[in-house]
């Protein structure tokens, strides 16, 4: 797949940062599984420093009226700030605690950016993560920070969530570009 060029200009040299797929291994997850039904089929793309997925949001994951659901949106900064987490940390994740401001309605079937960074490493075993949402006018419509807890592959393995077939496929891919 052809990466995406984003355009950078620092002390008066331009640099090109590659925006590059990340790959997914699991395809039930209800934000990023490509195979799930019912799911946002979001994908995201890396340009080592953030990470940024765009998608439009399903007519059926309304509240009010036409406007998407708020824990909808907080699903999409949840799974941005988990994937940043863990592209950018190289550790396997879990969210620890998270916070949503919603300035701005949005509508469904419109379509969304959302992009997400590490703002702070805290610690080897956590970091901090913020995400926003902005609508195709480019306002910003939700915004998020979040606790995230970091694991190495043997610390996810003792916490028994993944099967092991699946652990060893995140651990030899999930670092790796699609
Ligand atoms: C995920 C990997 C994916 C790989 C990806 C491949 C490609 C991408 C594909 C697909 C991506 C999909 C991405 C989806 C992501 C979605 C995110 C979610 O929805 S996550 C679900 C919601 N969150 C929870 O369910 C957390 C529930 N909370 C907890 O489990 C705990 O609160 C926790 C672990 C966060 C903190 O635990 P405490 O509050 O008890 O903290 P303390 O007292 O420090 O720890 C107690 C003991 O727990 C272990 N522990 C805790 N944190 C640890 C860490 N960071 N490392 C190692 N061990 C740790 C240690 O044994 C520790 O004991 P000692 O302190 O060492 O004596």
């Amino acid at each position: 797949m052809p990466a995406l060029k984003h355009w950078l200009y620092m002390k008066e040299v331009l640099i090109v940062a590659e925006w590059t797929a990340l790959k997914n291994i699991d395809p039930h997850c209800f934000a990023c599984g490509q195979g799930n039904a019912h799911g946002l089929h979001m994908r995201f793309f890396s340009d080592g420093e953030r990470v940024r997925s765009r998608l439009i949001i399903p007519g059926h994951l309304r509240g009010w009226h036409t406007l998407v659901h708020g824990g909808v949106l907080a699903t999409i900064l949840d799974e941005a700030m988990s994937w940043a987490a863990i592209h950018l940390t190289g550790r396997f994740i879990l969210t620890q605690e998270m916070t949503v401001r919603f300035k701005k309605p949005v509508r469904i079937e419109e379509e969304v950016r959302v992009e997400s960074c590490v703002a702070e490493r805290i610690s080897p075993r956590k970091a901090l993560l913020k995400a926003e949402i902005r609508n195709s006018s480019g306002d910003i419509c939700a915004e998020s920070s979040g606790v995230f807890a970091l694991f190495t592959a043997e610390a996810f393995t003792r916490m028994n969530l993944v099967p092991e077939n699946m652990l060893d496929a995140m651990n030899q891919s999930m670092w790796r570009s699609a």
